[in-house]
């Protein structure tokens, strides 16, 4: 039987089916919120986005693409409380017609058989993962499709499809993704049933990833599982990026859905420069449409990156401190405590400017530096992202420093260097380490350094967000705190991994008849404060993907934008052949980076006595 899917996999602070006057039939009037204008063509049929005007867009939203078979008909309807399916509806009020029944619905029962209704009427999703074979399929696609069925997040009807070169049974399949399987921590109960019935829905076909034959053979295979339902299709492209263009011209022109919606992720990297991601998206785009193309960033979708703007927006402490006016710099980590293992054939060819910094610490840059979006919807977000990124200054040479991990010996065990991986030219260049100074040069930011540090074979493993405010005026306590006013300063820090969790670093008094001051932490840990295990970044990606919400996806502007801060000074570094500087692997990275922050009166928060 059809229930309400995903009752337990998001939940929001307002029911969707809540008995109140403004979600009954009647007041629930259907509006375009851009226009009933066609806005996208996709392969000659026209699609209109429809919101309820009473209720809030993220709660419920549909796709309604013209005409099909005679009839109006909804491509994608997304509910708080259920994976709704479209359904066929009469052409002269298709949206009141297919959520009377849902939004007059009353009682838990009359919800259930709305949904069901729907549901049987209604559409299946396909995932098919392009490159099933490979580590991130492995290691993060399958183990989040997984975790996404255990939470009851993917809808009634879905198929999962791996597709790859390598020849494979389904069973092969299964057994190959078993391995990587698990429940959640906090939830154990029929784990090992419910795996199986996972399994059960994963299917194997092999093919080439240029062959549009291939494609059409795994399309027939997607028909007869969807067994006439309306088709959703979504493709995970997991596969080395100079085959994405043809992968995506077979599945788009052999396994395109025909009467639902087709959506692509794409891994990074995105191009590796302004000109190659620019000529990537124009060949995508030959094939796609920009809506149904989502560009994945995995930092995207982290816990602690989610919450950056709940943070800033909701609380009305923080926004008023959000500028130059008390901020003096924002700091941006990512370290690692391991190498390139086994990736250094796709590394070289990028470096971790491209890995790391271009990409999941400029993202998080933008959120963290934009302008209060319109609303939360993906458009509106992602305008501030684009403005902001645009108001940066292109990076130069001078703000950059580049490293590169040579061999260590430590505790009678050798760790390699960069250059000992097989893979990597033994005179390589490519760094493994950088360190950058970013500037916004808009009225909020004017003057305050954003100080990026990425790094591979470092001491730890860590992403965080430091956020060092400026030193008290006048401060009555500086008697009390000594010379060295940065040990006073209060610092915010969004440690995003491991161990996630917020903290402010204040002054306090030490209890006692005197008057020593010193330094604490006001700490939201998560491990603390909730008993939930944190979803993988995955699984939030992944849902969104088959829920249509685009939010945390780069638009293809937004990389444009993002290539043209990098691409001068990696083209410049890469023809002055500029000499990294080298550092033992797990250690704390090149002096260099230390220069770079003092040059703008910076200390790096993660390297303080406390941190
Ligand atoms: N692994 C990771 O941690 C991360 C990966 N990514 C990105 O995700 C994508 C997939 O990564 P990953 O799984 O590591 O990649 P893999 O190198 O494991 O490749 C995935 C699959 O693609 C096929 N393949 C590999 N090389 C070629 C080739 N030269 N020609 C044709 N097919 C090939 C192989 O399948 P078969 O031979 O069976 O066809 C392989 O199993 C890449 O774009 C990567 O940049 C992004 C973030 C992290
Ligand atoms: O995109 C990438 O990210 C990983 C780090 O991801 P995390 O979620 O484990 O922090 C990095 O190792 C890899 O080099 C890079 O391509």
């Amino acid at each position: 039987m059809a229930t309400l899917s995903s009752t337990s996999c998001r939940s929001y602070a307002t029911p969707l089916l809540s008995p109140s006057p403004s979600s009954s039939s009647s007041s629930a009037s259907a509006s375009a919120s851009s226009s009933h204008a066609p806005s996208s063509s996709i392969r000659g049929r026209h699609h209109w986005r429809i919101t309820l005007s009473s209720i809030p867009k993220r709660y419920c939203s549909a796709k309604v693409s013209s005409r099909f078979h005679g009839k109006c008909f909804t491509s994608a309807v997304h509910m708080q409380d259920g994976a709704v399916a479209p359904a066929p509806v009469e052409n002269e009020t298709p949206f009141e017609k297919l959520t009377e029944g849902l939004l007059s619905a009353t009682s838990s029962e009359e919800r259930k058989d709305a949904a069901e209704f729907l549901n049987n009427n209604g559409s299946t999703v396909s995932i098919t993962v392009v490159g099933a074979s490979g580590d991130l399929a492995k290691k993060k696609i399958f183990p989040a499709l997984f975790a996404l069925y255990y939470e009851d997040c993917l809808p009634e009807h879905f198929t999962i499809f791996g597709y790859s070169r390598t020849k494979m049974t389904d069973e092969e399949l299964r057994n190959m993704i078993s391995r990587t399987l698990t429940c959640r921590i906090d939830k154990r109960e029929n784990c090992d049933e419910k795996m199986d019935q996972f399994l059960k829905r994963c299917f194997y076909h092999s093919g080439q990833y240029d062959s549009q034959e291939n494609f059409a053979q795994l399309d027939k295979k997607l028909k007869e599982h969807e067994g006439g339902r309306v088709s959703n299709r979504l493709f995970y492209l997991s596969i080395p990026p100079n085959i994405f263009i043809e992968a995506v011209r077979c599945a788009s022109l052999s396994a395109s859905s025909g009467n639902g919606w087709t959506r692509v992720i794409v891994e990074k990297p995105f191009g590796r420069d302004s000109e190659s991601s620019a000529a990537l998206t124009k060949a995508l785009k030959q094939y796609l449409e920009e809506d149904q193309i989502f560009r994945i960033d995995h930092y995207l979708g982290k816990e602690l990156v989610e919450n950056l703007s709940v943070l800033r927006f909701s609380n009305l402490i923080f926004e008023p401190l959000w500028s130059r006016q008390y901020i003096r710099n924002v700091q941006l980590i990512f370290s690692e405590d391991f190498g390139t293992e086994g990736r250094g054939g796709y590394f070289d060819h990028y470096g971790i400017i491209r890995d790391i910094m271009q990409n999941h610490l400029l993202q998080i840059l933008a959120l963290f530096a934009m302008e209060t979006p319109v609303s939360l919807d993906a458009e509106d977000i992602r305008n501030e992202k684009v403005k902001v990124l645009r108001s940066m200054r292109p990076l130069s040479l001078e703000d950059v420093v580049i490293g590169q991990y040579k061999s260590h010996t430590k505790g009678g065990i050798t760790y390699p260097a960069y250059t000992d991986d097989n893979t990597v030219p033994s005179d390589s260049l490519t760094p493994t380490f950088a360190a950058a100074a970013l500037f916004i040069d808009n009225a909020r930011w004017d003057g305050v350094p954003f100080l990026m540090k990425a790094g591979k074979a470092l001491h730890n493993k860590r992403a965080e967000i430091r956020v060092q405010f400026r030193h008290v005026p006048g401060n009555l306590y500086n008697r009390n705190i000594g010379t060295d006013l940065d040990q006073a300063t209060n610092e915010l820090v969004i440690r995003v991994q491991p161990d996630e969790a917020i903290y402010l670093k204040i002054n306090n008094k030490v209890p006692g008849l005197g008057m020593r001051l010193d330094r604490s932490n006001l700490n939201l840990h998560y491990a603390a404060r909730y008993s939930k295990e944190i979803p993988d970044a995955y699984e939030r990606l992944l849902l969104d993907a088959i829920e249509g919400e685009r939010r945390l996806f780069i638009r293809s502007d937004e990389l444009d934008a993002a290539w043209s801060r990098f691409t001068p000074v990696l083209k410049e570094l890469e023809e002055k052949k500029i000499i990294p500087e080298y550092y033992p692997y797990g250690s704390r990275g090149p002096v260099g980076a230390h220069y770079l922050a003092a040059r703008y009166k910076v200390r790096w928060g993660d390297l303080g006595m406390e941190q």
